[in-house]
């Protein structure tokens, strides 16, 4: 089956049009799917999508779609841009209008709902073995991306040609760098370990304390990842990269993120469910802080950072009580095993 476009974007929220919009910017003709039809109306009367990137004008490459089997017939490559609690159920909708051909990448950063599967898992379980598969992580805010600034990000997938092919259709020598990388799980695991480290450096900041804890959250929540990491068949070089100390960085430092504005929402006194309406948009690490925990607790995985975000998230717990414990740890040295 030929090509009518070059990729098919599922998810048309903030980063699915970010990714979207970079797509067609390059010169590829991408399709934007949407779950709602009213929505993508929106898109394609304003040519903008004023719902989650305000003011930014669609390419003309960029035809917003409404109907999946239209989408998925369009385009052997599809990228998959919805939040990851419904990562399975879009890829169960989408298999049965599938090109047999299809390869499928995906932005969701995060891990199964209550199992903590990676989404490989997921994806393997849903679509079979035929399809090659890779994600796209690092750190790229959605509305810096579709503003057209500077930007880095890393693909890994199951197949060398899908990757180096990913590679071509995203660079640009004026906007974006993207890195071809051989690590698929710890790119997947990063982008969903940094939201819960986010969301903690969030809770500190929003208590009052300064620069010195959040950078010693950032450094130790590194070390909690590349733990995990190494624990599920992750390379511990990757968390240097994109996907890991930059994925963080970015999140931790900069309101843009909804993990760590969620978290100093709680830092501030509110509740989990306050926090979460003022912002209106997908909280990843909310529920990633679960799943997290609980493939940590499965692997024998000492997270310190990630216990006391999910005592506060799910355990009635406070910001200020989890600082304390943190705090209050054993003494140890920096490059002990287990923290
Ligand atoms: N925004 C960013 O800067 C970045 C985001 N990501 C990741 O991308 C993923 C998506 O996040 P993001 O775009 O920011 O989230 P948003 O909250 O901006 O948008 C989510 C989109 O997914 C749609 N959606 C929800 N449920 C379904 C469904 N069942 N079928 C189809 N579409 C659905 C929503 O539609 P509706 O509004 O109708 O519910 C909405 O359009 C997350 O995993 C996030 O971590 C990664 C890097 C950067
Ligand atoms: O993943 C992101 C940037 O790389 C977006 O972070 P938030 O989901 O915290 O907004």
């Amino acid at each position: 089956m030929k090509n009518t476009a070059d990729i098919t974007v599922l998810g048309a929220g903030s980063y699915g049009t970010a990714l979207a919009i970079s797509l067609a910017s390059n010169g590829h003709k991408t399709l934007l799917w949407g779950h709602d039809p009213e929505h993508i109306e929106n898109l394609k009367r304003d040519r903008a999508n004023e719902a989650f990137l305000p003011g930014i004008a669609l390419p003309d490459l960029l035809i917003p779609e409404s109907d999946l089997a239209t989408a998925l017939a369009a385009s052997n490559n599809v990228l998959v841009v919805v939040p990851s609690h419904v990562f399975g159920q879009v890829l169960k909708q989408a298999k049965p209008l599938l090109r047999h051909d299809a390869r499928i990448v995906w932005a969701t950063k995060g891990l199964e709902p209550e199992t903590g599967r990676l989404l490989q898992e997921v994806a393997r379980e849903v679509l079979g073995e035929q399809y090659p598969l890779a994600v796209l992580s690092g750190p790229t805010f959605a509305k810096e991306l579709a503003a057209g600034m500077p930007t880095a990000i890393s693909v890994a997938g199951t197949d060398d040609t899908f990757t180096n092919d990913l590679v071509e259709l995203l660079h640009s020598p004026s906007r974006l760098r993207v890195y071809a990388n051989d690590d698929f799980i710890g790119l997947q695991l990063g982008g969903a370990v940094k939201n819960v480290i986010a969301i903690s450096a969030g809770m500190s900041d929003g208590i009052g304390f300064g620069a010195n804890a959040r950078t010693a959250l950032i450094t130790r929540g590194l070390v909690e990842l590349t733990r995990l990491g190494e624990a599920i068949g992750a390379q511990g070089s990757t968390f240097m990269g994109m996907a890991g100390l930059g994925d963080l960085v970015l999140t931790c430092t900069d309101n843009q993120s909804r993990n760590r504005r969620f978290g100093l929402a709680l830092g501030q006194g509110k509740d989990v469910d306050t926090a979460q309406a003022e912002i209106g948009q997908v909280v990843e690490g909310y529920r990633n802080t679960k799943e997290v925990y609980t493939l940590a607790k499965r692997l024998g995985v000492e997270m310190p950072i990630t216990e006391q975000v999910y005592r506060v998230l799910y355990q009635g717990g406070t910001p200020h009580e989890a600082a304390k414990a943190l705090l209050g740890r054993e003494k140890k040295s920096e490059t002990a095993e287990s923290d």
